[in-house]
């Protein structure tokens, strides 16, 4: 298995490059379903995820295929053609590795009558069960059945009739499954306290190119007519906002300064608007944002919210950077019971931190010593890289393969731009 090998103590200096979202490009693949004709899509992350999720669209039935970018180019452009389904399942086995796979369960049960989704189980993060999904589904006219581990969903008559559904929480995946139903529903259907992450508006937007009929892209109430069909297109994945606020916090824990390019700043709100707070001096300009700290972090007060709330899957980040600043930080977790598992692992290299529940408290301290540490999840894993990087000596990171699901070519990125970091393999 591989690890990562980083000596601390090296100033970030220099342009990094942000890739296509993860978490849009888990939502734009499954689009495809929904239509005979190609959709490409270009600026695609390399990540784990993606080719995971392109062999579950094969093992649908759908082509996908990448043309014209060499190998040392960032953004790939992928071409899904599902001209017709030959499956409408998706198995454990792929479920099991990639929660997003319950995302084709909207898509393939609006395009073909019916669908059969493996239930994806809990996670290391939390339980993240997918009941929403299914009540949202349900309330546009989905009947659905459960057995041995799979859902079994339909749609009377081959197709979704519409309907109304309130989120009683705000549900991302949720939000993203049912629109992708609904856009082909027999009628309208009014989504309530719908999930308005950045990546739900760059869904609307793809859907909306394919001819959709959405009102409402951005807000919490998403009005939908079904049309009868949708045609393909193409569309560019927005840049991953959770990548570009990591290698922001890696500027300001090694203080340094990274000109982060091909991000939208707009999507970045509130990760910029605490960085500013903890002393970082922020810059976002027309297609890049500039990030460089100099003096001392200051400690803050973050919770986690749904967006435009400061974002889950930058609190594991903005752990380890705080563990550099002067003074008490508190962070609360609010969207997942079990997201502070790089807390130990922190703590082996120096971290003062106490958890109580769902709030965490870093004390800052004077100095981070490499440790060997083991990655557990996603954003955890960054948080040990981002300790990494403003520690003494070596720090092994092991089971990355969490970071290579979120994190395209993180050592080339970071080797650019003056970390001492490598890859080795075998661990
Ligand atoms: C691939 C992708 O885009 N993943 C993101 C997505 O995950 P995901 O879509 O799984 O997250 P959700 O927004 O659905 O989860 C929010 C909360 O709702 C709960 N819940 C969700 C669905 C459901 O049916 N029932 C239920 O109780 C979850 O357990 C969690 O406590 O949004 C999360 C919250 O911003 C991010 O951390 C993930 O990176
Ligand atoms: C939790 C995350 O992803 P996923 O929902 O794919 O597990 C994440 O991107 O931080």
């Amino acid at each position: 298995m591989d690890r990562i090998i980083i000596r601390g103590g090296n100033r970030l200096t220099g342009r990094l490059p942000i890739s296509g979202a993860k978490n849009a490009a888990l939502t734009l693949m499954p689009c495809a379903l929904l239509t005979d004709e190609p959709l490409t899509l270009r600026n695609l992350p390399r990540l784990a995820d993606v080719d995971g999720f392109g062999h579950l669209l094969n093992q649908l039935g759908a082509s996908t295929s990448i043309e014209g970018t060499r190998p040392e180019d960032f953004g790939r452009v992928m071409t899904i053609r599902a001209g017709k389904l030959t499956s409408t399942e998706a198995p454990y086995d792929i479920v099991r590795k990639m929660r997003a796979s319950i995302l084709v369960l909207g898509p393939v049960l609006a395009r073909a009558g019916e669908a059969r989704v493996s239930l994806p189980g809990g996670c290391a993060i939390g339980n993240r069960p997918i009941d929403l999904h299914l009540k949202a589904l349900e309330a546009i006219g989905a009947e659905l059945e459960m057995a041995a581990g799979y859902v079994r969903a339909t749609a009377p008559g081959g197709r979704l009739a519409g309907g109304r559904y309130r989120f009683p929480i705000v549900s991302v995946g949720a939000t993203e499954n049912v629109v992708m139903a609904a856009v082909l529903a027999k009628g309208p259907s009014r989504i309530e306290n719908a999930a308005r992450e950045p990546e739900i508006v760059d869904l609307c937007r793809c859907l909306v190119a394919m001819g959709a009929r959405i009102e409402g892209i951005g807000t919490e109430t998403l009005e939908i007519e079904g049309v009868e069909r949708l045609h393909g297109a193409t569309y560019a994945v927005m840049p991953d906002r959770i990548e570009a606020g990591s290698y922001a916090c890696a500027a300001a824990i090694t203080g340094g300064s990274l000109e982060l390019t091909n991000v939208s700043a707009d999507d970045m709100g509130t990760t910029l608007a605490a960085l500013t707070e903890a002393g970082v001096k922020v810059e976002a300009r027309a297609n890049s944002v500039l990030v460089s700290a100099d003096g001392p972090l200051k400690p803050i007060t973050l919770t986690t919210a749904p967006f435009p709330g400061f974002a889950t899957d930058m609190q594991a980040q903005f752990m380890a950077m705080l563990c550099k600043a002067d003074g008490a930080s508190m962070l609360t977790e609010t969207i997942f019971e079990n997201r502070y598992m790089h807390v130990p692992e922190l703590a082996r290299m120096g971290a003062d931190i106490t958890v109580s529940g769902r709030t965490a408290v870093v004390r800052g301290v004077d100095k981070l010593v490499g440790a060997p540490v083991m990655a557990t999840d996603l954003r955890a894993s960054m948080s040990l890289i981002l300790a990494g990087l403003a520690a003494e000596g070596e720090t092994q990171v092991s089971r990355i393969y969490h970071l290579d699901r979120g994190y395209e070519r993180l050592e080339e990125k970071l080797s650019a731009v003056g970390a001492d970091i490598q890859r080795l393999g075998d661990g």
